[in-house]
């Protein structure tokens, strides 16, 4: 978006004197912004919990002036604590970043309408820091040209949070106030009253450019146009390692989808690097702002693909001075779990379809490991024998009405029962007292219905005997005996997959909360299990197991400690939120649909994705999965389901149109109606397409010295597993940079670099679980440069 040229446009020779001037004009606002700021701050840390508790209001109704203080200073705490804690002075582009000049409501002669919270605007006439052309801030300096136009005007400054001088009055409006909405969705046809559009571009609290847009046909005398436009600027310079906030150039558009109302559902779709992601993330930092005190106080939840993603964009809201949001990646959703692997796709596919859910109830019902199958004691002087089938009977007539593991003394009470049926004659209470005193009972309790970890109880499918027997008429054989094997493989490296995480959620659901033993009983059976895992381990193990993943090089583990770090924490119920918000959407397996839902009943949704960057092929299965996550089924039966609002996203702010070119031609062959957004931004220059030699190393390292030179920000090599080695024998001789960094095709979801070497892309496709769509996931991951290297022989 540019500059509308226009009689006030400066000519050639006066551009850096004008631009200067204009430099000064607002560093003047900005120097009185921060001096306002520090003194709120001040006041702020100096009654930090109090501060706190006052600005807990819900600013959805009308405000009070005494409560926009205690809000302000709240801002102002929350703010310089988040800028204390992470070190996001360059991430982002100053606390101030935006000017609007508004006609009045007053001012004849244009289509200017009243803004939506006039309470927060002031005309620059009143604005007794008003700047002069030398940049001073007099009032009384201003030359009478100025004035006289400029009467008619607002000045209306936006940033990231609300700043009032010590009259209350706005210096700065927070972009997520209503006055602040005709900054993002002004247009030259609807400009909204906004004559002037200005971003200011700092570093950290300099002001270092300025770019205007003007929004009318010919500008005010006095009002000096200069830029090329914001957007661009943005979309050209370099790419870090952290995802930033786009908090001065956020388009019409996405403003309108980071503003939707909060209730529902909210569907954000697009295709690659179309700002689905910084959207939602905006979205996040809005709906605090606007009911504060409901989502603050319920939660709001981010999930993401991968660790590397939510790395990648922890730092976007503290930039906008909200901290209070929890993000997690789908292997880190489980609390007292983390999984650092990933199954092979076949195994991931069983894994995750709703089939697998027979299976864990059936494990979840079964009886445990090492659990006796006969109940005999001397109770009350009466000989009792419980046989396996009325044992077995009693467990599923308990667990008929409670999880097991909230159900021990109803399944104590049960088996008391079933010992007094066979008894004939007597004292019922003299049975009983002597029942609730006996040692038998309590050893016979506490190995038949023994506390049941989640996780245990899914390594019981290490074991193929008792996968072939859970999966009866539900997987077929080899698919039963794969996942026997991905879990002999985790007691092998000692570390979950991601796919594991959904499954033992679904388990802990189904067994209730592991409720803690008394101290001294604890000391006693933690002794005696880790015995049993030894023993187990070892009578699970036959020869030819353990294929697929390989652990990491020195990561060899006992038996014992592979199992301890499986079981490592503890997993405690899952916690609720307000409102979650999903990323990379398509990706989400029925199962993780499931875990996430538990984590949402009752709450309003964000989800964002793109169809033709699904790694989990079965889309209709998890559309299902999702719309039950939704809670359609909590709903009554006139209503289908929630409310859903849904926006579409088609400009491509990442890539360069060159490199989104090619992976346009790469995935419309495969996915012919793949949602294809319009690259806006040229380099010239094309993809490199090289063949790869046989030395792999040599070409890769080749590649990346050849990218280094030409962009300054990240470069990433992506490659498929066979190559894996390869390449990182060539990142330890080649001596890379930090900038350049080692990934697998699905780790990079989500991300984007300066430039990517993506090696042997049909291997990259016949190895994903998405085939050709993640390896259009990582053809869009470049924004500047990108090199293929290619199999000259792709079949060999
Ligand atoms: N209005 C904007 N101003 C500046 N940069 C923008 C804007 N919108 C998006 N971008 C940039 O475009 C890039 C892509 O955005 P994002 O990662 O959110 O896209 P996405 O749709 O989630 O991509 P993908 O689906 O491929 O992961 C980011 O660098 C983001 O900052």
């Amino acid at each position: 978006m540019t500059s509308t040229p226009n009689a006030t446009a400066p000519s050639p020779s006066d551009v850096p004197d004008v631009v200067a001037h204009e430099i000064a004009v607002e560093q003047a606002h900005v120097d009185r912004v921060h001096r306002e700021l520090a003194k709120a701050t001040e006041r702020a840390n100096s009654v930090e919990a109090e501060g706190l508790a006052r600005g807990r209001t819900d600013r959805t109704g009308d405000v009070r002036d005494e409560e926009m203080t205690g809000l302000f200073e709240r801002d102002a705490l929350v703010f310089a604590a988040a800028r204390r804690r992470h070190d996001i002075e360059n991430q982002f582009e100053g606390l101030v970043f935006g000017r609007l000049d508004l006609e009045t409501p007053s001012a004849g002669g244009s289509a200017t309408r009243p803004t939506p919270d006039s309470s927060l605007t002031r005309s620059a006439a009143d604005d007794p820091t008003r700047p002069t052309r030398d940049g001073s801030a007099t009032g009384s300096a201003v030359d009478g040209a100025r004035r006289s136009s400029a009467a008619d005007r607002e000045i209306r400054y936006i940033g990231r949070l609300g700043v009032r001088d010590d009259d209350y009055e706005p210096l700065v409006v927070d972009w997520r106030a209503p006055a602040a909405a005709a900054f993002y969705r002004a247009t030259p046809v609807e400009p909204m009253g906004v004559i002037r559009r200005r971003v200011l571009r700092c570093r950290s609290e300099r002001v270092v450019g300025v770019e205007d847009d003007l929004m009318v046909p010919e500008a005010p005398d006095d009002l000096v146009i200069v830029g090329d436009g914001a957007l661009m600027a943005a979309l050209t310079r370099s790419r870090g390692t952290r995802m930033r906030d786009i908090v001065a150039t956020i388009q019409r558009h996405q403003d309108e989808a980071i503003r939707a109302p909060s209730r529902g559902v909210t569907e954000i779709t697009g295709g690659p690097g179309t700002g689905k992601t910084v959207v939602a993330l905006h979205r996040a930092a809005y709906l605090l702002y606007s009911e504060r005190r409901r989502f603050e106080s319920g939660g709001i939840l981010v999930v993401g693909p991968s660790a590397a993603y939510t790395a990648y964009i922890e730092r976007v809201l503290p930039s906008l001075g909200e901290e209070s949001v929890a993000l997690r990646a789908l292997g880190d959703l489980v609390d007292g779990m983390t999984a650092t692997r990933v199954d092979a796709p076949e195994v991931a596919a069983v894994k995750g379809a709703p089939a697998i859910r027979r299976v864990l109830g059936r494990l979840a019902a079964a009886t445990p490991d090492g659990a006796p199958t006969r109940f005999r004691s001397f109770v009350a002087g009466h000989a009792i024998t419980l046989d396996e089938a009325a044992l077995r009977r009693l467990r599923s007539v308990v667990l008929r009405g409670t999880v097991h593991n909230l159900a021990t003394e109803a399944a104590r009470a049960a088996l008391r029962e079933a010992a007094w049926a066979t008894v004939h004659g007597g004292d019922r209470e003299a049975f009983r007292d002597a029942w609730d005193a006996s040692m038998d009972v309590d050893t016979f309790m506490a190995d038949w219905w023994p506390q049941l970890d989640p996780r245990e109880v899914l390594l019981r499918l290490a074991d193929t005997e008792t996968a072939y027997a859970a999966s009866r008429g539900v997987l077929a054989h080899e698919e039963a005996a794969a996942v026997a094997r991905s879990y002999a493989d985790a007691l092998e490296s000692g570390a979950w997959t991601v796919a594991d995480v959904a499954l033992v959620d679904d388990l802990a659901a189904r067994l209730g909360p592991v409720q803690e033993a008394a101290a001294e009983e604890r000391e006693f059976w933690e002794i005696e299990e880790l015995d049993g895992y030894a023993a187990q381990w070892e009578s699970s193990r036959s020869p030819g197991r353990g294929g697929g993943s390989v652990p990491e090089p020195g990561a060899v583990r006992t038996p014992l400690e592979a199992r301890e770090r499986l079981l490592d924490g503890r997993i405690t119920p899952p916690s609720s939120y307000a409102h979650i918000l999903v990323d990379e959407a398509q990706d989400l397996s029925p199962m993780q649909w499931r875990m996430v839902g538990r984590r949402g009943r009752g709450a309003s949704w964000t989800v964002v994705g793109d169809a033709a960057q699904a790694s989990w092929p079965d889309a209709a299965q998890a559309g299902q999965a999702r719309l039950d996550a939704y809670g359609r089924r909590g709903r009554p039966a006139a209503q289908t389901g929630p409310e859903v609002r849904r926006f579409h996203m088609d400009t491509n702010y990442r890539n360069a149109r060159e490199i989104f070119d090619y992976a346009r031609d790469v995935i419309l062959p495969v996915v012919p109606d793949a949602d294809i957004p319009l690259a806006v931004r040229e380099t010239g220059v094309e993809p490199e397409v090289r063949e790869l030699s046989p030395d792999v190393a040599a070409d890769v390292d080749r590649a990346v010295k050849h990218l280094l030179p030409q962009v300054e920000g990240a470069v990433a090599v992506i490659t498929p597993v066979r190559h894996e080695r390869l390449v990182e024998r060539a990142a330890a001789a080649g001596g890379w940079p930090d900038r350049v960094v080692v990934a697998d095709p699905l780790s990079t979801k989500g991300l984007e670099y300066d430039a990517t070497v993506v090696v042997d892309p049909d291997r990259i496709t016949a190895e994903s679980p998405g085939g050709a769509r993640i390896l259009y996931v990582v053809l869009t991951r470049a924004a500047h440069r990108m090199t293929v290297l290619r199999e000259a022989n792709p079949a060999r």
